[in-house]
């Protein structure tokens, strides 16, 4: 029989009601025991699921305090087991309390994410869908809350479900032919209707595998690398754009040596700002090493923030367009002339630059122009607007499980073309279908499962 388990799941120390969760197979007889209902007869055993009942949690006779109980009858619950609600007073001492009579009655604290685990093995949702639930707990932008919501709501376990089901009808076309194998002139498997599905199949999970890099972008953040040379005011420029005095600025040159990023959320879009260490020649080690940080961050941005000082951006153009300008093809490259403040002649234009390239003058220490910048930063995302049932990959571990089916795919494709042997093709076939199962968790490992629910938190 599994454990009955409890947790607080409302935030510790937060709030002035708590609500501590408890699942399995003794949750109402256990609390039970420990709760007195304000109205003599009303116990719990014969609560109905759905309802609250009105007493309170005692030691003995001691009060511990007023609560209210909720009661889910298996399977009919979040995690499909019979589950108590007691939420409480949020004192962290009737909280404590509490937990340690349902702990002396027979309940186990529960592990991080373990509601959320029974929930996926007693049926309630897939792999993919309990994944979603840390997501949408984590989200603090609107396009994250979207994926998360979806995903959590089964939008990618349909999709996946659907191509499964066509790879399935594949499968026992070709492996029915094989069983006649006998009879050669016996073709169930049409190779043409067959390469017609696979190719149908392969655009279905490219799409979905590409949507990685929106989804991520969603999920993590746009990457937005702030270079340029020392002093042009970047470390400044990061605290501006995350409101809060994160990076340290002076005008000492080479103040900056490690990489500092953090995200915050411009127009429903969640930007990555990665603050660099300023590009000169020098002959200090350790700033040498935040110079090469610099350009492997330059390289994994989307957006290019090139801080310029403005009074001397001939100058800083010539010297640094070479290392700049050809890392940056397929970026969105923003030059951004700081100091216009100290500006007296603003007709500076920088002739000679590619196309694609945007340049704005502000004051980053004056915070003018920042908007402007703002607004050319959601500009540059570049995040399609998403329609409320497309689905997204935001998670590593379903773009990997998309890779690996689409490797199968396209292999199942040149079985067909070369007209290889029936059994070669449905083996990739099995392949296919063995990743797509591995995103909704049918064949997952226990040390993958357990790798995910302990990053969950205690209570969810
Ligand atoms: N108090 C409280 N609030 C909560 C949760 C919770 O567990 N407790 N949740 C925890 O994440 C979320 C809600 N999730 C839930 C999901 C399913 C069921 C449930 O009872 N499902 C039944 C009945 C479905 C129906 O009536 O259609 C079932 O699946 O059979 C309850 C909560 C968010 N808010
Ligand atoms: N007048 C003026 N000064 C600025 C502006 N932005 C930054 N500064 C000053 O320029 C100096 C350098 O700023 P930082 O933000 O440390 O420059 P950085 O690019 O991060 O420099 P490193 O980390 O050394 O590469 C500081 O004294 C800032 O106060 C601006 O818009 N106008
Ligand atoms: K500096
Ligand atoms: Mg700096």
């Amino acid at each position: 029989m599994e454990d009955t388990i409890c947790a607080v799941s409302t935030a510790p120390g937060a709030g002035g009601i708590a609500v501590i969760r408890i699942s399995g197979p003794e949750a109402i007889a256990i609390c039970n025991t420990i709760f007195v209902p304000r109205i003599t007869g009303k116990d719990l055993l014969s609560q109905k699921a759905y309802t609250l009942r009105y007493g309170s949690i005692r030691r003995d006779k001691e009060l511990i305090d007023d609560v209210l109980v909720a009661l889910f009858r298996a399977p009919h619950s979040f995690t499909g087991e019979d589950t108590v609600e007691i939420t409480c007073h949020g004192s962290v001492y009737i909280q404590q309390q509490i937990m340690q009579l349902l702990i002396e009655s027979g309940c186990r604290s529960a592990l991080p994410g373990e509601y959320t685990q029974r929930a996926f093995m007693n049926g309630k949702m897939d792999l993919s869908q309990a994944e979603a639930v840390a997501d949408l707990i984590a989200s603090t932008s609107a396009g994250q809350h979207r994926l998360a919501l979806n995903q959590m709501r089964g939008g990618f376990s349909h999709e996946l479900k659907n191509l499964r089901e066509q790879l399935l009808h594949i499968t026992s076309l070709m492996e029915l032919e094989l069983d006649f194998s006998d009879h050669e002139e016996l073709e169930f498997a049409d190779r043409s209707e067959l390469s017609t599905l696979a190719t149908h199949i392969e655009t279905v999970i490219s799409r979905l595998a590409n949507s990685f890099s929106v989804g991520n972008a969603i999920k993590n953040g746009v990457p937005v690398a702030i270079i340029g040379e020392t002093n042009a005011g970047k470390s400044t420029l990061l605290n501006v754009l995350l409101n809060e005095d994160k990076a340290i600025v002076s005008d000492i040159h080479g103040t900056t040596r490690d990489i500092i990023e953090d995200t915050v959320s411009l127009g429903g879009i969640t930007f990555r700002f990665i603050d660099t260490a300023g590009i000169r020649e020098t002959h200090d080690a350790i700033e040498n090493i935040g110079i090469e940080r610099t350009f492997q961050k330059l390289d994994q941005a989307d957006i290019v923030l090139w801080m310029i000082d403005a009074a001397d951006a001939s100058l800083q153009i010539a010297q640094l367009s070479e290392k700049i300008l050809p890392r940056s093809e397929g970026k969105q490259l923003i030059l951004v002339f700081n100091k216009a403040d100290l500006l007296t002649d603003r007709q500076f234009k920088p002739t000679d630059l590619p196309d694609n390239v945007q340049s704005i003058f502000i004051s980053a220490k004056k915070r003018e122009h920042i908007d402007e910048l703002q607004d050319l930063l959601i500009q540059a995302a570049h995040i399609p607007s998403l329609s409320s049932n497309d689905v997204i990959v935001t998670n590593i571990r379903h773009y990997e499980a998309l890779t690996h089916a689409l490797d199968s795919i396209h292999r199942v494709q040149e079985g067909l073309s070369a007209n290889l042997s029936g059994d070669f093709i449905s083996q990739d076939l099995r392949e296919c279908i063995f990743h797509l199962s591995d995103i909704v968790g049918e064949v997952t490992t226990d040390q993958v499962l357990g790798n995910i629910f302990e990053r969950f938190c205690i209570g969810k």
